[in-house]
């Protein structure tokens, strides 16, 4: 661990998950370091979402362990924000008796200045006052999304995010993502959205990483294409 004690951002090490006896994941390690855009892909049933839930404490792992900046990390979801760790929903998941501005005040622990550059910046702060209910699927997609800024997060792990959004609500997200100083783990189906955003994409087949590497080496390699490309391109 010694040589690691420098490794500045999230590493995971040796991860393996199982379910009774389903291997969710399988000696899984990966190094997220500041400022990338790192790429989980997969098929369905991977283990992209059990990998998620590893580093947000909903999941504990058998065996293996993360560290962040190079120290033993324990995650425990109440305490990811205090760490600079957070995660928006597959969906929108937002409560809906609250208004977005509310919703998004959540996020920002209160910080109203925080709450409303996250608005403007997602492009709904003309909606502040409503209710999330009341705007359609791709408004709350993005005020899910400003939940998360809100909080300027160090890491941002977004869930699905292009899930039900239109081409045109897809390339806005890719430039929100290019633009946010925040690390980015990003689990995502939309392999467009994935190619163009990521600098690293890992890419899991029934808990196994069959594949680590840019957009071009994920694209030319052959295993990748027959566990995954082939099926969903
Ligand atoms: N809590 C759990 N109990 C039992 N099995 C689980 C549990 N969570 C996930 N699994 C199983 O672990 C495997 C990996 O699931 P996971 O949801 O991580 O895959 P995924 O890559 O996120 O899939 P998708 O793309 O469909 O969201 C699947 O076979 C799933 O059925």
């Amino acid at each position: 661990m010694s040589t690691e004690s420098a490794d500045p951002g999230l590493a995971l090490h040796h991860i393996t998950v199982r379910f009774g006896g389903l291997l969710a994941l399988d000696d899984v390690s990966l190094r997220v370091p500041p400022g990338r855009v790192v790429g989980i892909i997969g098929p369905n049933g991977a283990g992209k979402t059990t990998l998620f839930n590893v580093i947000c404490g909903f999941v504990t792992p058998q065996s293996g362990a993360l560290t962040l900046d190079g120290r033993p990390f324990r995650p425990r979801p109440h305490q990811l924000s205090g760490r600079g760790i957070t995660r928006t929903l597959q969906g929108v998941g937002q409560f809906n008796g609250m208004t977005v501005l509310e919703n998004v005040q959540v996020g920002a622990r209160r910080r109203d200045d925080d709450a409303w550059a996250a608005l403007e910046r997602c492009e709904v702060a003309e909606h502040a006052h409503r209710r999330p209910g009341e705007l359609p699927y791709a408004k709350r997609k993005r005020v899910e999304l400003a939940r998360a800024l809100a909080a300027r997060p160090r890491i941002l792990m977004l869930d699905e995010p292009a899930g039900g959004l239109d081409t045109d609500e897809i390339r806005w997200l890719a430039d929100l993502i290019r633009d946010t100083e925040s690390t980015v783990l990003l689990v995502e189906h939309h392999m467009e959205l994935v190619m163009s955003v990521c600098d690293e994409i890992l890419v899991l087949d029934f808990g196994k990483p069959i594949a680590l590497g840019t957009p071009g080496e994920i694209r030319s390699n052959d295993r990748v294409a027959e566990a995954y490309l082939g099926t969903a391109a």
